[in-house]
């Protein structure tokens, strides 16, 4: 079995390797490099990420039998919607949207993202119901590498397009504060709870897994609005495209 400190490392170098801060599609997008119709995709597809999250964090609830773990998990679902209407980060998200010229309410519709987003969205919801709660809450680590990637998208976009304020990213703020304390805690879970080695294989490869959830979605953005530039039909269509 691998001590703590071994067993972290572990999962920070899966991090290291495959966080969706590497996509060619995220380069670019912090680069400046993506037209005003791009970065609308790119907004509204994950704007079915954000939706979901809420209901993999309540299905985790749903399994789980301490109190203590419920107790602290469903500060994830006040995060996401609110504690009041209009408050929240699924708000916050169709504030972003908006920001970026979007119409909210085809944005909340989500008719236009693309299959690929879609998949990859809903296979994370069904891993979190489906395999033990210990994989559940270990496919959750990613936000262990969010707060660096948000801080170079945050800067990259604020410098990179004329059309982004740092009003049009508050989600991001909030993030800031609780993607560590959520990370921390799930990384504390898994380090005590898995308790041989196969249980940490498992946490692993939740975390692989997870890391895959993410770069999916951006291989599903680049193929229809970078290159080669196939929109499937139905999906969003930039103005002029
Ligand atoms: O901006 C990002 O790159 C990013 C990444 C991730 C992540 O690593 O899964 C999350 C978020 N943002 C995020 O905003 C968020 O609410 C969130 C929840 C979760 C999760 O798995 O429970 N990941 C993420």
């Amino acid at each position: 079995m691998l001590s703590a400190a071994a067993f972290e490392a572990a999962l920070r170098a899966i991090g290291a390797e495959r966080y969706h801060n590497l996509h060619p599609f995220h380069r670019r997008l912090h680069g400046g490099q993506l037209t005003k119709g791009q970065v609308q995709a790119w907004a509204l597809n994950r704007y079915y990420y954000q939706r979901c999250i809420p209901l993999k964090d309540a299905a985790l609830i749903a399994r789980a039998e301490d109190p203590a773990l419920r107790r602290e998990w469903r500060s994830r679902l006040v995060d996401h919607d609110g504690e009041t209407e209009g408050d929240g980060g699924i708000v916050r998200w169709l504030k972003l949207a908006e920001g970026l010229g979007l119409d909210r309410d085809y944005v909340a519709s989500t008719r236009g993202i693309l299959p690929g987003t879609r998949f990859a969205v809903e296979a994370y919801v069904h891993f979190v119901a489906e395999r033990s709660l210990l994989e559940a809450v270990a496919s959750s680590l990613t936000e262990l590498f969010s707060p660096a990637i948000i801080q170079e998208r945050v800067a990259g976009m604020l410098a990179g397009y004329p059309f982004v304020t740092r009003q049009t990213l508050a989600y991001f703020d909030k993030r800031l504060t609780q993607a560590p304390r959520d990370s921390n805690f799930a990384l504390a879970y898994v380090i005590e709870h898995a308790r041989n080695r196969d249980e940490q294989e498992l946490v692993l490869e939740a975390l692989r897994f997870k890391c895959g959830v993410l770069w999916a979605q951006l291989d599903a953005l680049y193929y229809a609005y970078v290159e080669p530039g196939y929109i499937p039909p139905g999906a969003f269509r930039p103005e002029g495209s």
